[in-house]
């Protein structure tokens, strides 16, 4: 550059020239070929032309250095098709060459010389790891991990640029770069004066229209002042979808379902959920259900799942059957992003309750996807509580210093079970049934968002990104599945407790009442899991010899503990945003994108090969083809078993 300079006098064409560079430069961060090639080629021609050789020796050199790293990914922000953070030009890495990751690498050998047991006898350590936010408690004190480790962590998470990364999601930047939009869930329970903007636009007034919509359609229906076709009350509501339009609204709805305030709001109203496309789902769900007092509520982002638009159309029909085809409009809704095909679909596009693309479906429950359904079944003012509840973590998680932001922890702590200590799993045990569908949904936010094999940058990943999460709820999960996660595989635990049960019983001849028996187990598995029982102890209690390993526990076993005070629509929509933000975190530090699922597209794909084959054969009876040698034997097994079913258009809707 300096040479060029030396050379000769700029003239305004070189200073343009220069400007092109950098705008190429910061072209090739954003991977826009075409743009890219243009300058790349108007270059060459100026270059060649004025016989500027040096500056296109430099441009040059910059661009087979810039595409030929492999490995080494310039970017602008963690976010790279925005435009607006080009002031933060930075070279990165992926996390695993950075000095933060290889420190904890070699960390690790020191915490393998530690026991939990002695980690736990050290008092200063564990009040160090208990912390405190609006009532709830966290204790990651049973964690294999040191204040060492946290430092540590603290250090991969700057390095990570973990504090920016939040800042741009909730500065609504096109994080998810692969499907070029914006991460926005936090909007969706923003309050009305707040402004979060994408695309320059502040989306808070959209969020609060719709919510206005769904508050005053709910009141509509709940009072009556909506009726039937038949002129009937709509007691009884039917959610179709599936994935995030079906996992989250249902965790909630379960979790609300012995609420007093919230049961108190139902009054015998009925809310069900229709996901699988399995004929047994639709079976089950218009079971005892009366079309003429049921409202059909169609959940789909993208309005063109097919299990959703198929189980759609077979409730279309269940209801027009019964009551002829225009009832389906006092009978059926939609919730999408595609107001286009709601309305194709025959759904009155006022009766259509909007959300937007910066929206994943795994983080849609906040959105009209759980807002309406919930709304119907309980009234609009639990359901507010439950969007306070969210917007207290997101506030908590946006502005509290990571060492006391109860998200951060979580995912710091996840990466370091994960990535270090190399456990693949993480088991989310709740203590209350009425968390029985936390971790089905959680495992949908986790497993989707951060089942990935390769980075931000499309670099594949040299190490593990992700966990397998399941769960159920304690103590049930005590007489299934923990014998492994005590003696076999080492599993961290959640253990999530609450200190006043939705529905206390106290029974007077009892030592203790039902809660409290509960909650028993709560506090006696972690330290189960972390203490364990020596050889020792065995013998000293006089257990056989023989019977010594198989009764010893080795201990070791890391967990963490949440205790919140209640279980109310608040405490809810809380916990949600914990392990939202949490699994945000984890894939922050690992550099992926957690905001999109390209994984689910190949099985959709061949299912629709699939289809077509099936059609042809029960319709023309053609043999099965274009499939290898097992598919091709179980198809034909399939087909040539159930050769009765109808060749011929015919309508049987489930009868029980
Ligand atoms: O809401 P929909 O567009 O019907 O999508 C439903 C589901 O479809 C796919 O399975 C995606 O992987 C999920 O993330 C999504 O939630």
């Amino acid at each position: 550059m300096i040479e060029i300079y030396k050379c000769r006098r700029l003239l305004w064409y070189d200073h343009v020239m220069f400007a092109l560079v950098w705008h190429t430069i910061i072209d090739i961060f954003k991977n826009n070929g075409l743009i890219h090639a243009i300058f790349f080629f108007s270059i060459l021609f100026y270059s060649i032309s004025l016989h500027r050789h040096l500056f296109f020796y430099f441009y040059f050199s910059l661009f087979i250095n810039l595409s030929t790293h492999t490995r080494l990914q310039f970017h602008i922000s963690p976010n790279r098709s925005s435009s607006s953070s080009s002031s933060s030009l930075q070279m990165a890495t992926l996390i695993s060459d950075t000095a933060p990751w290889k420190d904890l690498k070699a960390h690790v050998g020191e915490i393998d010389k530690t026991h939990l047991r002695d980690l736990m006898a050290d008092t200063d350590r564990c009040s160090s790891m208990m912390l405190e936010f609006d009532g709830i408690l966290l204790d990651y004190s049973r964690q294999r991990a040191t204040v060492d480790t946290l430092s540590k962590l603290k250090k991969l998470a700057e390095e990570a640029r973990l504090k920016q990364k939040i800042d741009n999601m909730f500065n609504g930047e096109h994080i998810n770069s692969t499907e070029n939009r914006s991460v926005l869930h936090v909007a969706l329970r923003a309050s009305k004066n707040t402004t979060i903007n994408s695309d320059g636009k502040n989306v808070v007034p959209d969020v609060w229209q719709v919510l206005d919509k769904i508050k005053e359609f709910s009141d509509k229906v709940r009072n009556g002042s909506w009726v039937g076709a038949t002129g009937k009350a709509l007691t009884n509501v039917i959610a179709i979808g599936i994935g995030g339009s079906f996992l989250g609204p249902l965790f909630v709805h379960t979790a609300l379902q012995t609420d007093p305030e919230a049961s108190k709001s139902a009054g015998g109203r009925q809310l069900r959920f229709l996901a699988n496309v399995d004929p047994v789902d639709v079976a089950r769900n218009i079971s005892g259900l009366n079309p003429e007092t049921t409202l059909v509520v169609v959940v789909s982002k993208t309005f063109t799942t097919a299990e959703t638009m198929l189980n759609a159309r077979t409730l279309r029909e269940w209801i027009s059957s019964a009551l002829g085809p225009q009832a389906v409009s006092k009978h059926m809704v939609a919730v999408s992003t595609n107001l286009k095909l709601v309305e194709k679909f025959g759904i009155d596009p006022n009766n259509a309750f909007a959300f937007w693309d910066w929206v994943g479906g795994r983080y849609s429950v906040c959105s009209a996807v759980g807002v309406l359904p919930l709304s119907l079944q309980y009234g609009f003012s639990v359901v507010e509580k439950f969007l306070e509840g969210a917007r207290s973590i997101d506030q908590h998680f946006h502005s509290a210093p990571f060492e006391s932001n109860i998200p951060v922890l979580l995912g710091l702590l996840s990466v370091w079970n994960v990535s270090f200590l190399g456990y693949p799993a993480r088991a989310i045990l709740p203590y209350t049934q009425a968390l029985e569908k936390l971790a089905p949904h959680i495992q949908q936010v986790s497993m989707e968002s951060n089942g990935k094999g390769v980075s931000i940058d499309g670099v594949r990943l040299p190490f593990e990104a992700g966990e397998i999460d399941f769960g159920e709820p304690g103590t049930n999960g005590q007489h299934s599945f923990y014998q492994l996660i005590h003696q076999g595989r080492v599993i961290p635990c959640d253990f999530i407790g609450i200190v006043k049960s939705q529905q206390p019983v106290y029974l007077k001849d009892e030592v203790v009442n039902n809660h409290d028996e509960l909650m028993s187990n709560f506090f006696a598995q972690p330290d189960a899991l972390a203490y364990g029982k020596t050889p020792e102890q065995l013998q000293s209690e006089n257990v056989a010899s023989h019977l010594v390993p198989h009764k010893t526990f080795t201990g070791n076993r890391p967990s963490l503990s949440l205790l919140l005070p209640s279980l109310d629509a608040y405490r809810v929509g809380q916990l949600l945003a914990i392990y939202e933000h949490r699994i945000a975190v984890e894939g922050f530090i690992w550099g992926i994108n957690s905001f999109d699922q390209w994984g689910v597209e190949l099985g959709k794909s061949l299912a629709s090969q699939v289809r077509k084959q099936l059609h042809a054969s029960r319709k023309k009876g053609e043999s099965v083809e274009g499939f290898n040698f097992s598919t091709t034997k179980l198809l034909t097994r399939y087909l040539e078993a159930s050769a009765d079913v109808p060749s011929e258009p015919t309508t049987l809707l489930p009868k029980i």
